[in-house]
């Protein structure tokens, strides 16, 4: 495994909401983290914001993850940073408490360490009053689910170094997140400021008793919530002044800005009755579900979204998605393939788990998922005889011409899948393979598939034989194989005797 990101040694400081989301973000991604929290139970927060980060990441993605990363609780500031690369302090959102934790920071950590701050709003810049290296801070703002949300905008303070933030955008980026660089600072940065703008107008709509905080929810996750993950505002509005775009949308929708619609500078009192009136409704509207049952619900949808993004624009992917797609990609590249692969038994080629969009109406994973893991596992041995992107992009692949299925036993939600393939032949152009599929601890055998593959020359459309570069890698494994016994079920025809009989 070569390393994922050009930090292996990271500092949390302040492990609640944002810290323990960060925590969880680089040890996933390989990095060992130490944390500072003086919170009793900063552990188990950390543990329960790291055990639904585990989960979610089983439910996002079928490529292997590095090996976690180390996690160390620390008693002190000093121990915590001492030798990290990357420092993130994420405590409370006030400014006396900030300075003094990051002058903490600034006298014990490494001269090169880059330390970011969670902040929401607070300026980088007044932040870096007093320090003595302040050029190496800069505010790394999140989103809630760090683990999740890709994005952290990098704000620059007036004595931060552009080296500094250059180095910050590629570790970020190396480890799947977005860093998208601010301009100038300003408080909230970005998005802070359009979510405190819309969160001004919607506690304005409680208070008058326009509606009450469920249908303010639903009018966001029914149409517009939708349209942001995938579009942003700008896209979306270019598209809604139809054919005629942007310039239309503008004529059509500047004026009413001038009427205005809205409360937008006007500030709510939030006053013991508005409190106490949000906190009753937010209670009905959460039906008992508790802070966690809900966090999983929430990372559930977005693995879900993030998962359709991915497979956007035509399997190019879309936005997140294809940042998704493309960290994967590093993640196959650093973790290696052909050389670690034991070819005497069937191929360990995938492993993932039966994520909540592959459930169906009976209450296990529906009938295409299967097809699915079971392409993954062929794309996987592709790439094992290097039939990879780059093969296909040069004019070369191997087409699936035919697929047997079989269901023997049922994969439900969360449960570990895990496929292996055994070459029952091969010759110049075709691949005769077949996959098995286990699921859960115990390893039960729940499908398999049966394929057929030809080699085809994609730009003449036509089977042609594979190159020897590829017929060279694939021999020694079929060579191996056929001295496996032949796996039950190999050649069997739908309808064949044993099934029939149960009816
Ligand atoms: N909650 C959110 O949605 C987001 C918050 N942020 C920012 O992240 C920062 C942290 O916010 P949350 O995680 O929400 O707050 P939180 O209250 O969940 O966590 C703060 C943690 O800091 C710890 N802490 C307090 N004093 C400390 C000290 N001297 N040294 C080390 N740790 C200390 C607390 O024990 C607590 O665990 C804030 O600056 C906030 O603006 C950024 C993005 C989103
Ligand atoms: C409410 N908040 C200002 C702390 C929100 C953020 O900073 C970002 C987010 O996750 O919404």
């Amino acid at each position: 495994m070569t390393s994922l990101a050009p930090i292996s040694r990271a500092a949390c400081i302040g492990g609640g909401v944002i810290g323990g989301g960060w925590v969880a973000r680089f040890l996933l991604a390989g990095i060992d983290v130490k944390v500072f929290d003086p919170h009793p139970e900063a552990e188990r927060i950390v543990a329960e914001v790291l055990a639904n980060a585990e989960r979610a990441y089983g439910l996002l993605t079928s490529v292997p993850l590095p090996p976690r990363g180390r996690l160390t609780f620390c008693a002190s500031v000093g121990e915590a940073v001492a030798d990290a690369e990357w420092i993130q302090e994420s405590v409370p959102e006030r400014l006396d408490l900030k300075r003094r934790v990051l002058a903490e920071i600034d006298a014990a950590a490494p001269a090169d360490a880059l330390i970011g701050s969670s902040t929401s709003g607070l300026l980088p810049s007044d932040l870096q009053e007093g320090l003595g290296h302040p050029e190496r801070l800069f505010v790394a703002h999140p989103y809630n689910p760090v683990y999740l949300l890709p994005l952290a905008e990098i704000v620059g303070g007036k004595a931060t170094s552009a080296a500094t933030i250059a180095r910050a955008k590629d570790a970020l980026d190396a480890i799947g997140m977005k860093g998208v660089v601010i301009a100038r600072e300003i408080e909230a940065f970005v998005g802070d400021r359009l979510l405190e703008a819309l969160w001004r107008e919607a506690l304005w709509l409680i208070k008058d008793d326009i509606c009450d905080v469920e249908t303010l929810d639903d009018v966001i996750r029914y149409s517009f919530g939708l349209r942001w993950a995938q579009m942003g505002l700008f896209q979306t509005y270019r598209i809604a002044g139809g054919e005629a775009g942007m310039r239309h949308f503008l004529a059509q929708f500047g004026p009413c800005l001038q009427w205005p619609w809205t409360k937008l500078t006007d500030v709510v009192d939030l006053d013991e009755a508005l409190v106490e009136k949000i906190g009753a409704q937010s209670d009905a509207q959460a039906k008992g579900l508790s802070i966690r049952q809900l966090e999983r619900i929430r990372d559930e949808n977005l693995v879900g979204i993030l998962q359709a993004l991915k497979a956007g624009q035509g399997g190019e992917g879309w936005g997140a998605g294809k940042l998704l797609a493309e960290f994967e990609q590093r993640l196959r590249e650093s973790a290696g393939h052909a050389d670690a692969v034991d070819i005497h038994a069937p191929l360990p080629l995938v492993e993932t788990r039966v994520s909540p969009a592959w459930i169906d109406y009976n209450g296990h994973m529906t009938e295409h998922r299967y097809l699915q893991v079971f392409g993954d596992t062929t794309d996987a041995l592709l790439r094992l005889i290097g039939a990879d992107l780059a093969y296909v992009e040069g004019g070369h692949s191997y087409y699936t011409v035919e697929t047997h299925l079989r269901h023997l036993d049922e994969a439900h939600l969360g449960e570990a899948l895990r496929a292996t393939c055994q070459i029952l032949s091969v010759d110049e152009k075709r691949i005769h393979i077949f996959h098995r599929l286990f699921a859960g601890a115990g390893n039960r055998e729940v499908a398999t598939a049966e394929q057929m593959l030809l080699h085809v020359d994609t730009r003449a459309g036509r089977a042609t034989p594979a190159p020897e570069i590829i017929l060279a890698r694939l021999r020694p494994i079929a060579t191996a194989h056929a001295q496996l016994d032949a796996p039950e079920g190999a050649g069997r025809a739908v309808g064949q005797k044993r099934s029939m009989a149960a009816v």
